[in-house]
Parts: structure tokens; sequence; C-alpha cells
């Protein structure tokens, strides 16, 4: 499947969206934006519970709605699985009969997965005799995943599936939606509120806003861009893919992105994992030479691409640097601190990290 491709009108009374999207067919795909600008209804758009006067819809060379052509798939005849804020499982069935529930209505020939292997895969063959009122949270919300998979959707809907759960659970969760993606090649498409969930998840994402799309693409490139900062607000900031490279005795582990050096308190992995970092903006500063009587670990070179003067009314400018050709990393610094050190674009310059997260 090549990609997908989503162009909907759709009038409310008091809201309007007017979506036209072409997203890739795999990974994670995350819609983000404020509350009430339309995430929601661009999900449900996709899965045909939205029928808009005009839409188009084609699943890699499969048309699922096509306004002009009179075409539009309901729901139970669209390839998709969906899982929502609330796992929705039935109550008076246990959870293997949940999961059985779905995978009996499928064609045989279309079972690609059977209910042993993605209970393994998504950690609940324990709880398969269990009754649903049995079941954590966080373990109701893995089987509507389990069920959603077992379906071998070729497109995966989820609204918000951790945003009813606590952090903990929450992050027992997304190690499972990251291996959907890595494991099973089957594309999602995910609303959440959450830059964290963002930030760890996301290959492409799609900005809202008052019904309309701000941008749509490759998440290091939009989590980098200054531009976004009233979305993102204070968790401004960039993303790393990066692997293992070694670990050192006095407990510091090296990451390198594509030949960035990024070091990370404590043992993490194993040598050759890969792991996605985020650097806040607000812990990023510059200095004009190596830094060398300093507690940061993270001393990077880096060249001024741009100065945003946005936030300069609350006296603060955000500054992006490249780390190479590729590589962005945004800084929050003061507006006098730019103006003292005379920063510019073009400038070479040491980026401090204060601390990376890792996902
Ligand atoms: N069936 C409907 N009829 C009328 N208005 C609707 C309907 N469904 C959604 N809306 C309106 O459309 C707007 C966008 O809603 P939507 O749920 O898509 O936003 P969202 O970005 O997902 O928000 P949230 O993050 O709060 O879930 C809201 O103003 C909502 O009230």
């Amino acid at each position: 499947m090549s990609s997908i491709h989503a162009a909907f009108a759709i009038t409310y009374p008091d809201f309007s969206l007017a979506v036209d999207l072409t997203l890739p067919a795999s990974g994670i795909t995350v819609l983000f934006g404020p509350s009430g600008s339309g995430k929601t209804t661009c999900l449900r758009a996709i899965a045909g519970l939205v029928n808009p006067a005009q839409g188009r819809l084609q699943v890699g060379d499969e048309v699922w709605q096509c306004s002009e052509q009179g075409i539009f798939l309901p729901t139970h005849r669209r390839d998709i699985g969906y899982v929502f804020q609330e796992a929705g499982l039935f109550p008076h069935l246990s959870v293997q009969q949940n999961l059985e529930y779905g995978y009996r209505r499928i064609p045989a020939s279309k079972r690609r997965i059977s209910v042993d292997s993605i209970c393994r895969f998504i950690g609940v063959s324990h709880l398969l005799d269990r009754s649903v009122h049995q079941l954590s949270g966080g373990e109701k919300q893995r089987i509507a995943i389990a069920r959603a998979l077992l379906t071998c959707p070729k497109l995966l809907l989820m609204d918000e599936p951790l945003s009813a759960l606590d952090v903990k659970l929450k992050s027992e969760i997304l190690p499972y939606l990251e291996k959907i993606h890595q494991e099973l090649s089957i594309p999602v498409i995910y609303v959440t509120h959450s830059v964290r969930e963002l930030a760890r998840l996301a290959d492409h994402v799609v900005l809202f806003q008052n019904g309309q799309v701000v941008v749509s693409d490759q998440a290091e490139v939009v989590m980098s861009d200054p531009r976004h900062q009233d979305i993102f607000g204070d968790e401004l900031g960039s993303i790393f893919d990066t692997r293992v490279v070694d670990h050192h005795s006095d407990r510091i582990t090296q990451l390198n992105s594509d030949g960035v050096m990024i070091w990370a308190p404590g043992h993490i992995g194993e040598k050759g994992q890969s792991y996605r970092c985020r650097v806040l903006a607000s812990d990023v500063s510059i200095a004009l030479c190596e830094p060398e009587q300093t507690t940061m670990l993270n001393r990077l070179p880096a060249v001024i691409v741009d100065i945003d003067h946005r936030k300069e009314q609350q006296g603060q400018v955000v500054v992006v640097l490249a780390l190479s050709s590729h590589h962005r990393l945004l800084a929050q610094i003061t507006l006098r601190s730019a103006s003292e050190l005379g920063l510019s674009a073009g400038m070479s310059v040491w980026a401090q990290i204060k601390s990376v997260a890792l996902s």
C-alpha cells in the first residue's frame, strides 16, 4: 500500500472541517491539535461514521469513498480496526470470547494472526479466562487493541486510546503501540492531546486548528518548527531517533542519531537498541565558545538557522539550531541573552542540553 488520501469537507452548524491529506501508509500518523479543532471528526470520517456531502478516501489502491462517483463504503465494509478512549468490551463475555467475537466475523482467508499470537504480542495471554469486570483499565484497553488487531485491518484508527488511563498504565501500553507498527506493519492513525504520546509514537504528524490542517509532515520536522509554538506551548521541543552505541563505566549511555552523539545518564537499553529522545526547547542554552567547565553532558556544535521572535512580548525568542544537515534543535532563551550574545542566523555556536528525555 503506497499512501492514504483523505479529503473531506464537513459542515456542522458551529464548525466546519476542510482537510485534504496524503498520509503515509505505514507507521503511526498522529492527529494533534487543540480541543475542538476537528481531529475526532476527521478520524470518524475516515471510519465512515460521518458521510459528508464532499469526501474522498483512498487507501492504497482501494477507493472507500468518492462523492463525485457516488461511492461510500459503510463502516463495516471498511477494512479498519477502531480503538476508542473507552475499551468498549462486552461485559457479559470473557476476555477470550470478546477477542473471538470479531475474529469469527472475518473470513478465514483474511485471518493472518491467531488469537494466541496476538495475545502473546499484546501480553494478555494470562487474562483470557477472566471476565471483563476483573480487568484493570490498562488491561481492558490492551484487550481492545488486541481485538482490533485480530481483524487484520488495513488501517488501525485510535481515538485517544490512553486518555482514560493514569500515567503508569499509559507507560505500560505505549511499548505495545510501538510494536504494532514495528512488527505488524499496520498503519495507525492516532488522535491524542498529549505531546508526550505524540513525541514518543509519531512518525508523521498532522496539526489541526479550527477545522483546518496547519501542517502534515514528518514528526521530527513538525516538532522542531518554531511556528507551531502556540500549539505545543511549554512542550515545544525536538525529537531524535537514536541507537545505543555504548555504556560507559560511570553509568552514562552514548546514543547516536545519524552521527550526532547524545549522552544520557544511566545504563539505557542494549547496544544497538533504538531510542527516541526528546529535548525541550526550554532545556537548551547557547554559548559562543565550547563550554569547558560545565555540568552539562551534552555540548554540541551548531549553526543558527533562524531566530523566531513570536514570543518577543514575553521577553523570549526561539533559536533554531542545525546540528547537521537534517538535525534541528530548538533553544528557547531570553531576548536579553540573544541580544547580549549578538546571535544571528548563520553564526556558529555551541548548544548545551540540560536534560534529554528518553522514550
Ligand atoms: N455531530 C456533530 N454535530 C455538530 N457538531 C459537531 C458534531 N461532532 C462534532 N461537532 C463539533 O465539531 C467540533 C470539532 O469536534 P472534534 O470532536 O472533531 O474535535 P477534537 O479536535 O477531536 O476535540 P477533542 O480533542 O476535544 O476531542 C466541535 O466544536 C464539536 O462540537
